[in-house]
């Protein structure tokens, strides 16, 4: 079965180290949680698996391959960014078609969420709408490894449950990346989640050490 490994990630921003050697594993079947503070270089280290950015140094491998840049990477990963990317003027339906191989598009057209949208044209949803859509395409794609860049922003909660849901239906035939600030939902669908702080990678076991670490404030803290 193959894995994403990723090791020895460097990545300065005018001088200011972002990324020290990031170490970060993925088997297929696996959804690995990435939790980190504001500005900890999250987004970063996902854009540079993915290869839409540039590191200082980088290793990237899926089984035997190594991922020099993105056209390596294609057919093998995708990335869903922080900020919406699909374009405007172009239905819905349309975007499913263009985006989606044939044998992967009825569920998504045929999704209860995604059905009523399919008429309408991408800048005339709501942002919570667009968002679902985003991480239909992202994890219907072909592609064996998905990082997603806050696949919860903007839902409502029980979009964001169903989100969950339409993830772990994947699982056994993906690996995932996730991260977004809404950790209680990374916790409970990431079955190890790591945490990005001052360039590196630190693996977390529970909420408490969260706290310890000052994600959030004591107030928050229910065990
Ligand atoms: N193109 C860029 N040029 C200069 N600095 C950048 C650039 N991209 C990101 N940075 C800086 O790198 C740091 C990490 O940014 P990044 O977006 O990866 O953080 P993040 O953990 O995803 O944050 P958030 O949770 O707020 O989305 C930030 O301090 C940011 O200002």
């Amino acid at each position: 079965m193959n894995s994403l490994h990723v090791d020895n990630v460097v990545k300065s921003f005018n001088g200011k180290v972002i990324l020290s050697d990031v170490f970060l594993s993925c088997q297929k079947g696996e959804i690995k949680g990435l939790i980190g503070r504001n500005g900890s270089g999250k987004s970063t280290l996902l854009k540079i698996i993915f290869g839409t950015v540039r590191a200082d140094s980088k290793f990237v491998r899926i089984g035997d391959k190594v991922i020099k840049n993105i056209t390596y990477g294609r057919n093998l990963i995708n990335y869903m960014p922080q900020d919406s990317f699909l374009p405007n003027n172009i239905s819905i339906k349309d975007l499913i078609n263009l985006f989606l191989h044939k044998e992967n598009r009825k569920s998504v057209l045929e999704d209860d969420y995604i059905r009523p949208l399919l008429n309408k044209k991408n800048q005339a949803l709501s942002a919570g709408e667009r968002r679902i859509i985003e991480v239909l395409l992202l994890i219907n794609s072909n592609a064996e490894f998905i990082l997603l860049d806050e696949p919860f922003n903007g839902v409502s909660p029980i979009v964001g449950d169903y989100i969950i849901d339409c993830i772990k239906k994947m699982k056994s035939s993906k690996g995932f990346i996730v991260t977004d600030h809404d950790y209680e939902r990374v916790m409970s669908l990431a079955d190890s989640i790591v945490y990005l702080q001052n360039g590196y990678l630190k693996k977390i076991n529970n909420k408490s050490e969260l706290l310890k670490l000052g994600y959030f404030p004591e107030t928050q803290f229910i065990s």
